[in-house]
């Protein structure tokens, strides 16, 4: 049977490109329309594995991979790949020579972030639109030639959906990477790649028990004084209530048998709810 990867689709997004050059020939790559139904389908068994963007260096988090993976589809995260991010602006070739007179700008809300500051002085009065992947926006524009659009996506998608670059490497920042999550039922699942690995990671998400004085101080202590080096701490409203919140930890090192366990039981005799969200390799492509 055919390994299968599912990934934020259509063909030719920045999650296609690292899923490409990531794994190992001969698996079968299949396209999802939207995150959601792509981490849906590996907790279904219809995929091998799932891979979705987390987070991004310029404009963060994604937060729709974040919140489904907490509130609605308990995936663990086995391992996690890490882009460099090149943004381009693309049109219909109808519209080569004329493409500072676009009216909108179609893309996804993280990409056209990426790159306020071009958006801002090359295209001033255009209105921007989303799409659910930057390929998607790429796939409608050469679908509606009759629209006076532009779309932000790779060099990949300029290729696949007959597109002219009219200006390249458009992101406001060069240091722009994204972080993608490879997402599976079962955290013990192996991942067969040559890619070099750059860091081992745990991801924790926690809650803290409610209108405790000094209990985020507290939850830090727990890590602090056991030298585990945290890379990520970030909160998201649990959706119950104004002001109820959890945290996503990100710790530099993967599950041992000792110092994180002991953390976890610190932050639960505290009252904490904490879960692992996964405990992985990050690899540079
Ligand atoms: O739209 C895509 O091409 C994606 O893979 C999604 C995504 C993201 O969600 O951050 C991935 C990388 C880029 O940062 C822009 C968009």
């Amino acid at each position: 049977m055919t390994y299968k990867i599912g990934y934020l689709g259509p063909a030719a997004t920045f999650t296609h490109l690292a899923v490409t050059k990531f794994f190992e020939d001969h698996a079968e790559h299949v396209p999802f329309l939207n995150i959601p139904q792509c981490m849906d389908a590996v907790a279904e068994g219809k995929i091998d594995v799932a891979v979705v963007p987390l987070e991004n260096a310029l404009e963060g988090s994604v937060n729709l991979t974040i919140d489904y993976l907490v509130h609605e589809q308990p995936l663990s995260i086995i391992g996690e790949i890490v882009a460099p991010i090149q943004q381009h602006l693309m049109v219909h070739p109808s519209r080569e020579d004329s493409w500072g007179d676009a009216e909108r700008v179609y893309s996804h809300s993280h990409a056209i972030a990426q790159c306020h500051k071009f958006l801002h002085h090359h295209l001033p009065k255009a209105k921007y639109e989303y799409a659910t992947s930057t390929g998607a926006a790429a796939k409608y524009i050469q679908e509606h030639p009759e629209e006076n659009m532009a779309a932000v996506a790779n060099e990949l998608a300029a290729q696949e959906y007959n597109l002219k670059i009219v200006r390249k490497n458009i992101h406001d920042y060069t240091h722009n990477h994204t972080r993608f999550a490879v997402l599976h039922p079962n955290q013990h699942t192996y991942i067969k790649t040559k890619t070099n690995k750059i860091t081992d990671r745990t991801t924790l998400m926690i809650t803290l028990p409610s209108d405790r004085s000094g209990a985020l101080h507290q939850v830090l202590s727990a890590f602090s004084w056991r030298k585990l080096n945290l890379s990520k701490i970030e909160s998201r409203p649990m959706k119950t209530g104004l002001g109820n919140y959890f945290f996503i930890i990100d710790i530099d090192m993967k599950m041992d048998d000792v110092l994180i366990p002991g953390a976890m039981a610190e932050l639960e005799a505290l009252g904490c709810g904490v879960r692992t969200l996964g405990t992985y390799s990050a690899y540079l492509i």
